[in-house]
């Protein structure tokens, strides 16, 4: 959890010198940091999916950065290219997977996209489980995130103007757990 955090940290820090900034400018965002790591275990799959069911269904990561390690070889992670392209993410041996989150994508104005993502089934004759461990970097549930001057949202953003970080966490936790309409 440790190492997992001074990497992120370091992210953050190279987040913040491409954006123009200086490279501590999120410190005070992150300093009381809420962060989680997640084990997903994914059972094998004996039966036949329901139609339409994924393994884990198309979201976004809620908050700062994502550092995701997945099963090498297992398969089945794809992002959301444009509008309708699912690309697969391929498990490098020792290398994380990185997504940006809403708020990191909130903070730019949207100009960084909170990437779109899921997990497919695997072939019927494949009866692998699969695993993944996420470590999500929020930030401190009392930071206000907004688009960092100047980057004013970008027009075509439909992006909120201004959230606190933990009511944002809350609403899409609560959305996640709600049951299906
Ligand atoms: O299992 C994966 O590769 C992705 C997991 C994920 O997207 C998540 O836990 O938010
Ligand atoms: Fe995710």
């Amino acid at each position: 959890m440790t190492a997992l955090h001074v990497l992120s940290a370091d992210l953050l820090r190279l987040c913040a010198r491409a954006l123009g900034l200086n490279e501590d400018h999120f410190d005070d965002k992150f300093d009381r940091h809420v962060s989680s790591l997640v084990a997903n275990y994914y059972y094998p799959q004996m039966d036949e999916p329901l139609p339409g069911q994924l393994r884990r269904g198309a979201h976004t990561d809620f908050g700062g950065l994502t550092v995701l390690y997945q099963q090498d070889n297992a398969g089945g992670l794809q992002v959301l290219q444009g509008e309708n392209a699912w690309r697969d993410v391929r498990a490098i041996p020792g290398s994380f997977v990185i997504n940006i989150g809403d708020l990191m994508a909130l903070w730019t104005g949207g100009r960084w996209v909170s990437t779109m993502h899921r997990v497919v089934n695997p072939d019927r004759a494949d009866t692998s489980s699969r695993l993944s461990i996420p470590f999500f970097f929020q930030p401190n549930h009392d930071a206000v995130v907004e688009p960092l001057p100047p980057l004013a949202p970008a027009p075509d953003q439909q992006l909120p103007e201004t959230v606190i970080a933990g009511e944002w966490m809350a609403m899409k936790t609560q959305k996640l757990f709600a049951p299906a309409q």
